[in-house]
């Protein structure tokens, strides 16, 4: 039986020996620490502090800490390290030697390229492959031939290389030394208890099991018995306010009331007005929501992209790292998480009501992707929530992906009477008390009714143009661009790095061009206030050095980089794109499988 130790959070938390501590006071390899330095990370988070010497001296560890404060380091440096090891004394394996399983396909490109750039900057002759389930078993043998050090890939996926022959039970109980389960929490909301089940046999008893989460709940508890062996764990920190725990201490959270409808008028004065500072991350809950936003902002100029779980997951990653290389500001995502489980319940009486009529069943979402639980979006500056989440952990995943490590970001969330309910949830979760300010939730302040007021013509008569038929007309169109560039991606980088000109996911939907005069805000329509807000804020981003150094550094790097299709890497546009014409002849692409 486990045993589990506390660790007080004083010793994590103290802001002396966070001064003091350094990677090297940790134990830490002296290459991994320039690469480190090289990624301009100088010092340990205190998740990191505390979990990399533990990891090192071999234990078990099941870390809770907050969103974006550094979990992947804290298990990937150890990891590393005790592999720079195991290489040299090298026995011939017939399995990975760690195995890091994460829910998403998104967020395993996601380390598998954290892994990748670390291995690459240390300079070390170890192997990491990413696999996904719907990967064909033979693409799937031929990564694992060798096999690698590292895999880094979803349950389901090494579930199913287990039923394949591709990974063989004997092979990973005698290769296996390590296995972490990153965003533990949410791996069995995702699903995947079966394939964790299904791996859990061959785990052998000397295997070092890492846990990972932002959470506490009962499903890390559940794996915590299925997983973990040795009798030493530590749980960090377990004690003390959870709130002070999950919450982002640097995240400055407001608010706006407005009536559902207003919604569009407000958006457009915070961006217009820039009242925000850029990068703009913003949420809603459905996908017609995002486009209906999308097409909106576009009439006047404003230029974004939209990620959702429909789009094919090439398009998904890439948007992602065009949007972390800062090659436009804003990005609107479909949050559907907490209503996944009940659209794939809804989905389910749906598919066997149609199979019982024989029709065909309709598309379905990825039920592995998932944006707001562990992606690391690079310089958020703004969290905008348009829509509500539908509960407090919600809330607190979608600021999290602002003021990540030590950085700061801000937050603002649109309410509407129908979403008080929540809003109160999180109110009383965040604690409305005066003496805790670094959790508060406050009003909005830099945007007068007057300001408002004086955009509210424009976007009236602009918001009645943008039709249900208008939105769901450019959805289609954007998942056939989306599902050409994926196709683009596999088939043409290598031959024609041109085909890059295709990859711009922030495109413009609208079938008519915008109207020039609503590009700008005229001087008569903004009152003395907002012109000094606007003002600072833009001081503000100056004085952060935020002036989007990703799209002016973009050419530069454009020319250097050679195989794109192998990193997926953020490639920009060049100026005087060709237009492309929209063929039907993608139709009948395959869609994602998970
Ligand atoms: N010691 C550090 N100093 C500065 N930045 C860091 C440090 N460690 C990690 N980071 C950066 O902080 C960001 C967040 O890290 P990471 O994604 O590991 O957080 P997380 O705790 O896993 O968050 P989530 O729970 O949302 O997944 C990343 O961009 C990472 O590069």
């Amino acid at each position: 039986m486990a045993e589990t130790l506390e660790k007080p959070p004083k010793e994590i938390e103290s802001e002396d020996e966070e001064e003091d501590q350094t990677f090297e006071n940790l134990g830490l390899d002296g290459r991994l620490i320039r690469a480190l330095n090289k990624k301009k990370i100088l010092k340990p988070t205190p998740i990191q502090r505390v979990a990399i010497p533990l990891i090192l001296e071999g234990k078990d560890v099941v870390a809770r800490a907050k969103t974006g404060s550094g979990k992947t380091f804290a298990y990937l440096l150890p990891l590393l390290q005790k592999l720079f090891t195991a290489s040299q004394e090298s026995t011939k394996k017939l399995a990975p030697t760690a195995i890091v399983l994460v829910p998403t396909r998104e967020l395993s490109q996601q380390v598998y390229k954290e892994v990748r750039s670390l291995i690459e900057l240390c300079r070390v002759p170890l192997k990491v492959v990413q696999l996904t389930s719907n990967m064909p078993t033979s693409d799937l043998r031929t990564a694992l031939a060798g096999p690698p050090e590292i895999l880094v890939s979803t349950p389901a996926c090494v579930k199913k290389c287990l039923s394949d022959g591709v990974l063989q039970a004997t092979s990973i109980g005698d290769s296996l030394e390590m296995l972490v389960l990153d965003e533990a929490d949410l791996l069995l909301s995702y699903g995947y208890e079966e394939d964790i089940k299904a791996l859990t046999p061959h785990i052998p008893k000397h295997c070092q099991s890492l846990l990972m989460s932002a959470t506490a709940s009962d499903d890390v508890e559940k794996l915590k018995k299925l997983i973990l062996h040795n009798s030493y764990i530590l749980t960090l920190p377990e004690v003390g306010d959870i709130k002070d725990e999950v919450i982002p201490k640097n995240v400055e959270q407001s608010w706006i009331s407005c009536t559902a409808r207003d919604k569009l008028l407000y958006i457009l004065s915070l961006l217009k007005l820039e009242l925000v500072q850029k990068k703009v991350l913003i949420f809603t809950n459905t996908i017609d929501t995002s486009f209906r936003i999308k097409l909106f902002l576009e009439k006047f100029g404003i230029r974004s992209a939209v990620l959702n779980s429909e789009l094919p997951q090439n398009s998904r990653i890439h948007i992602l790292e065009e949007f972390n290389a800062g090659l436009f500001d804003y990005l609107i995502a479909t949050d559907d998480s907490e209503t996944k489980e009940k659209k794939e319940n809804d989905q389910k009486k749906i598919d066997s009501k149609n199979s019982r009529r024989h029709a065909k069943p309709k598309p379905k979402a990825d039920s592995e992707f998932g944006v707001v639980r562990g992606i690391d979006f690079k310089n958020v500056h703004t969290v905008l929530n348009f829509d509500m989440p539908l509960s407090v952990e919600g809330y607190v995943h979608r600021i999290g992906r602002t003021g990540r490590a030590y950085s700061t970001g801000a937050s603002v969330s649109l309410v509407s009477p129908d979403e008080m309910k929540v809003f109160e949830e999180i109110k009383s979760f965040l604690g409305d008390d005066e003496e805790n300010d670094s959790n508060k939730l406050v009003p909005f302040t830099l945007l007068t009714k007057n300001a408002v007021e004086s955009l509210r013509y424009r976007a009236e008569d602009v918001s009645k143009s943008v039709t249900k038929l208008a939105v769901r007309e450019s959805r289609a169109q954007d998942l056939r661009n989306e599902i050409l560039n994926s196709e683009k991606l596999k088939a043409h980088f290598e031959a024609n790095q041109k085909d890059l000109d295709l990859l711009k996911h922030d495109k413009v939907l609208s079938k008519k061009p915008p109207a020039p005069h609503l590009r700008v805000v005229p001087d008569y329509l903004l009152d003395a206030t907002t012109k000094e807000a606007s003002k600072r804020v833009k001081l503000a981003r100056a004085a952060m050095g935020n002036n989007n150094p990703g799209r002016r550094g973009f050419k530069k790097k454009f020319k250097k980089d050679k195989d794109p299709l192998k990193s997926l890497s953020a490639q920009g546009p060049k100026k005087g794109r060709r237009e492309r014409k929209d063929g039907n002849e993608n139709h009948k692409q395959k869609r994602q499988k998970t």
